[in-house]
């Protein structure tokens, strides 16, 4: 049994975060384990309260796993602020990390800034070098690099800045594009797109978290990067097309990936 880590922020309401992410990861038939970096009190309607971890903590979750699990793939989400960055780093620098897939979250569907501004540092100096794949959304693109992303073409100039910052691939989303849900993969010499037909709903609660949980999941089952991604392309576009409404706000994404399967729609 292939065994994926998520380090990030639990979700209350389950739609992102830890809870989105060890949903997919069982979706996709795999043991999953999490290290979580902050709780949030949030519901679809908005965050209303974050309380950090304390770095000791942190370190002795992490410290926890790799000292007796060998470790598939990781996935890391939320991590709010610069002392958790650093810790994370440091701690996950003395094992063997493979498959490391870093979503930089930044601010959360409803608004509220789930990484504090000042520790965006941190994070392009501490952890993008470590990453197999980084996966921004286009905010998060610009905020990472200084530039206004309106079309393709500055995904593409954002995705060569990005990636001299030393991940292995990236991976811009284009979700918040007006038109297709594309996305652009660079891996240093080459792009490849991946399309999708933009699904007309407000229930996209944790699509970015589901997507980098998916990503991981399919390196964990060694597939190659561009299959990876291919596949968890698939299955995010499945769940949001399944995502329903609970509460009154943005709803989430559905995770029953068997059953898609089962049923012919990946
Ligand atoms: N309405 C939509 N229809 C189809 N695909 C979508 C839609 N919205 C997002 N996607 C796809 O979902 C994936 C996640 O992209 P998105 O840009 O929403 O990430 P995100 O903003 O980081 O998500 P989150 O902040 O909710 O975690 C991408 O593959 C994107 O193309
Ligand atoms: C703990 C946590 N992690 C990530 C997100 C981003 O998801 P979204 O942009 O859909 O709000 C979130 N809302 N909460």
């Amino acid at each position: 049994m292939k065994k994926v880590l998520t380090i990030a922020g639990s979700d209350s309401c389950g739609g992102a975060g830890i809870q989105a992410d060890l949903k997919t990861f069982s979706a996709h038939g795999l043991f999953g384990m999490s290290v979580i970096t902050a709780v949030t009190a949030q519901n679809t309607q908005g965050v209303f309260g974050v309380q950090d971890i304390s770095t000791e903590l942190i370190q002795k979750q992490i410290e926890a796993i790799f000292d007796d699990i060998s470790v598939d793939a990781v996935k890391i989400g939320m991590v709010s602020i610069t002392d958790t960055i650093k810790t994370i780093a440091e701690t996950l620098s003395r094992y063997q990390v493979k498959n490391l897939v870093i979503d930089p979250v930044m601010v959360s569907k409803s608004g509220y800034h789930l990484l504090q501004p000042e520790a965006k540092e941190a994070l392009i100096r501490y952890l993008l070098p470590m990453a197999r794949v980084v996966t921004p959304n286009i905010p998060e693109a610009e905020v990472i690099t200084g530039m206004k992303i309106n079309h393709l073409e500055d995904m593409k100039k954002a995705a060569v800045q990005i990636y001299q910052m030393k991940p292995e691939y990236v991976l811009i989303k284009g979700g918040h594009l007006e038109e297709e849900a594309i996305d652009l993969l660079y891996d240093g010499q080459d792009f490849k797109y991946y399309h999708s037909q933009r699904i007309d709903t407000k229930n996209t609660h944790g699509t970015g978290c589901t997507l980098s949980s998916a990503i991981a999941s399919n390196l964990a089952k060694e597939m190659s990067v561009a299959d990876a991604i291919e596949a968890a392309k698939a299955y995010i576009s499945v769940a949001i097309k399944q995502s329903f409404s609970i509460g009154k706000g943005v709803g989430p994404t559905h995770h029953f990936y068997e059953l898609y399967k089962k049923a012919g729609l990946i």
